[in-house]
């Protein structure tokens, strides 16, 4: 298979770097020409990932149009704010029966389209081309060829095997899905939850508190997928609690980072120019919000957290608000009835 990655940034890099490995001609496109002489010439992203030795096959080049020539999988991995001016360069040169995938965890503004709802209005026959790959996998743990997992889902379950076995190998475990929205929503809501538990991180707080994000955040994802089309059993999967955990958890993450800046009084745009790579989530809160509004769904805390990145309401005073809302049933309207029946039984 010839492959063609755009973006070589942290993630482009890894992923090229498996196709590579996987023993597909594998091409990667980067905007930074240093960037792309250092691949070729040194087998290293030094700005991006310094510590990993790249494929000595993977070939990058800071020309569309040749990378993308003769191209079976296109995969689109630049920040989402970054996708509509790429997409726009690159979609004459994709040819026409290639398959297109992305891996981008985000909205796109200003109307808070999923990606592959975006990518879906231009490209042809998108329902049978188009893929999305999500799931826990920081790229510096997946160059080093740490035990991975993800999921891609695809309307098409053809176009999901063949992107599954593009990037499956002993260390890069691929499974497939069939509810691309889930899969999308999960790896970009996740980002929301992330910078707030990096922010109770910050703030001193507990792991109870850390616990409490994480489950309540994995609700109110559920919610807003709902609302949106998604299963709610895909939160349930690797690119719902899976993502939410390792990006809650890991060092590597920008999202679960910047909170911590922000906690300790960094302002958001100090925060974002100290961890200088795509820190997702704070498009996505605002989003979120929006589309929460929009849709009547319950978000509390991603509306918290709009307000502390808005700079409206101040870590601590938000994490209070959040306490000290109206009781509630854990389990919501579906649960509720479940739960009252049994109480009926008893
Ligand atoms: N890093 C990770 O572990 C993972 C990331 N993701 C997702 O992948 C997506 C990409 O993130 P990631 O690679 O980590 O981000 P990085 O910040 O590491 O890299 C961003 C890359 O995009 C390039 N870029 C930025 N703007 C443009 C533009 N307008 N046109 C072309 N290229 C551009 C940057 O180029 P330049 O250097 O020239 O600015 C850089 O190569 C995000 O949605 C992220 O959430 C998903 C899973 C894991
Ligand atoms: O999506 C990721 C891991 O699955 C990367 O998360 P961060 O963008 O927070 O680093």
């Amino acid at each position: 298979m010839k492959a063609t990655v755009l973006g070589a940034g942290s993630w482009g890099t890894a992923l090229a770097n498996i196709l590579s490995h996987n023993g597909h001609e594998t091409t990667i496109w980067g905007r930074d020409s240093s960037v792309v002489r250092a691949i070729n010439s040194n087998h290293v992203n030094a700005h991006y990932l310094p510590d990993a030795e790249l494929s000595s096959s993977l070939v990058a080049t800071d020309d569309l149009e040749a990378a993308l020539s003769g191209a079976d999988l296109v995969l689109l991995s630049v920040p989402s704010r970054a996708l509509p001016e790429l997409l726009q360069r690159a979609l004459p040169h994709i040819p026409k029966q290639s398959l297109v995938a992305h891996a981008v965890k985000g909205f796109i503004r200003p109307d808070n389209r999923r990606v592959s709802e975006y990518i879906g209005t231009m490209l042809t026959d998108a329902d049978r081309r188009l893929a999305v790959v999500s799931g826990p996998s920081h790229a510096e743990e997946v160059v080093r060829e740490v035990p991975t997992t993800v999921v891609v889902a695809s309307r098409s379950q053809s176009t999901a095997e063949a992107v599954q076995d593009a990037f499956m190998n002993a260390a890069f475990r691929v499974y497939t899905q069939a509810d691309i929205v889930g899969v999308e929503l999960g790896g970009t809501l996740k980002n929301i939850i992330a910078l707030g538990v990096g922010l109770a991180d910050g703030l001193g707080l507990g792991d109870n508190t850390k616990a409490a994000l994480m489950t309540r955040g994995l609700a109110e994802m559920t919610r807003l997928g709902i609302a949106l089309g998604a299963s709610p059993l895909t939160f349930s999967g690797l690119a719902g609690i899976g993502d939410l955990i390792v990006t809650c958890t890991s060092a590597h993450s920008r999202n679960f980072r910047a909170g911590r800046l922000l906690a300790v009084g960094l302002s958001l745009e100090e925060t974002l120019a100290k961890i200088g790579m795509a820190v997702e989530g704070v498009g996505t809160t605002f989003a979120a919000a929006q589309l929460a509004n929009d849709l009547g769904v319950e978000m509390p805390i991603t509306r918290a957290l709009q307000q502390v990145l808005e700079g409206t309401c101040p870590p601590t005073e938000a994490v209070t608000n959040l306490m000290q809302r109206d009781k509630n049933h854990e389990m919501e309207d579906v649960g509720q009835s479940v739960i009252a029946q049994t109480w009926e039984l008893m």
